[in-house]
């Protein structure tokens, strides 16, 4: 039996050595079978323990499914109600990437159809297929992604990526790290330069280690050496990651994003963000953009696994706001499974979006 905790944190220090729960693909199916709970789900993404956009959406479907199966429903009613809780549930862990929210909408949207059957039966194997659909187009889409992305990169670019956009953030292969792997490759000789992405370390301790498990040529730094880096010509290309996308070009990403992408533009690097569709949200404007703001225990301590460890005086008072947001005429280009959308992004974003069926 797969042990839980080792799957939703898959990097560990066991006897002063981390290791590596081995997947490229986080095997989601293992995960659904060890949990019978959907609270169980919503806490691991609440704790980060899942954590990246779209991997927080392909585990709220997983939630929606466990909460499908073994619902004591016996009437179509009552498993939509069960349904309806669930949704609420998860829907209220992480408030930032769309991701979440368009996971959870989707499986409900499928559930409701399901349900005209009057066959309750059905209504659970539409919600474990819809599950199913989301993590396996996550994964197609990264690797289109990859390949469309890729095509950016030159021979002898030292990119910069920022927090972890990796196999780990996605239903596997990645987004940002899924461009620059695909480069690879292909036999592009890249370097990559990983922020340590504090407070939380995702750059420190997943893009690192995928990159050294990968083979990609790779160096940390923390988060404040970008500007020096950039100012002495060490940084070619940027490529990260976004939580939400606004029609507008606005972004929001791993807090941290906007100051990289003043240097990028000061210094002019080119700066790219990779998210699939899924993370583009086609309703919201600026103003209705939710920043989550996480514990200040964070920022007041180290990372996991030495998360005991303060690194301050305990009574601070400190700001902890998880992501900030990017305006467009920061960004050089978007990359989509769709393609690459460039400035000006009301225009581009649109038909990226209507390509996939939105009316908009
Ligand atoms: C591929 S997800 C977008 C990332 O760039 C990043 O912001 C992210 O992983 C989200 O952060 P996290 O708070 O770790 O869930």
């Amino acid at each position: 039996m797969v042990n839980l905790d080792e799957i939703f944190k898959p990097i560990y220090f066991k006897d002063g050595q981390m290791f590596w729960i081995d997947t490229r693909y986080i095997p989601w199916e293992e995960i659904w079978r060890h949990t019978k709970d959907y609270n169980r789900v919503a806490q691991a993404i609440k704790d980060m323990e899942i954590r990246g956009a779209p991997a927080i959406g392909v585990a709220a479907a997983f939630g929606m499914a466990l909460a499908a199966i073994y619902s004591n429903a016996r009437n179509i009613d009552e498993l939509l109600k069960d349904l309806e809780k669930a949704k609420e549930v998860l829907s209220k862990t992480r408030p930032t990437a769309v991701n979440l929210f368009w996971a959870l909408d989707r499986v409900m949207q499928a559930a409701l159809k399901a349900s005209e059957s009057g066959d309750v039966e059905k209504v659970r194997e539409v919600v474990l297929n819809e599950a199913y659909a989301i993590q396996r187009e996550d994964i197609e889409q990264n690797v289109r992604m990859g390949k469309i992305g890729a095509e950016l990169i030159e021979d002898g670019d030292v990119i910069l990526t920022h927090c972890n956009t990796g196999a780990l953030a996605t239903a596997g292969y990645g987004t940002a790290l899924g461009v620059i792997r695909a480069a690879w490759e292909q036999g592009k000789r890249i370097e990559v330069i990983a922020t340590e992405t504090r407070p939380v370390a995702q750059g420190a301790r997943l893009t690192v280690w995928e990159l050294v498990r990968e083979g990609i040529p790779a160096k940390l730094i923390s988060d404040t050496m970008v500007g020096y880096l950039m100012s002495k010509k060490k940084i070619s290309k940027v490529f990260l990651g976004a939580d939400r996308i606004l029609l507008s070009g606005h972004f929001a990403n791993k807090i941290g994003t906007y100051q990289i992408a003043v240097l990028a533009h000061y210094h002019k690097v080119p700066f790219y963000t990779v998210a699939p569709t899924s993370t583009i949200d086609p309703k919201r404007t600026l103003d209705q953009l939710v920043i989550e703001e996480r514990s200040p225990e964070e920022v007041r301590r180290c990372p996991y696994p030495y998360e005991k460890i303060y690194v301050t005086v305990p009574s601070i008072d400190v700001y902890n706001p998880a992501f900030d947001v990017t305006p467009p005429e920061l960004v050089t280009g978007i990359v989509t499974e769709e393609g690459v959308a460039y400035p000006p992004y009301w225009v581009s974003l649109r038909e990226i979006m209507r390509k996939k069926g939105y009316q908009i």
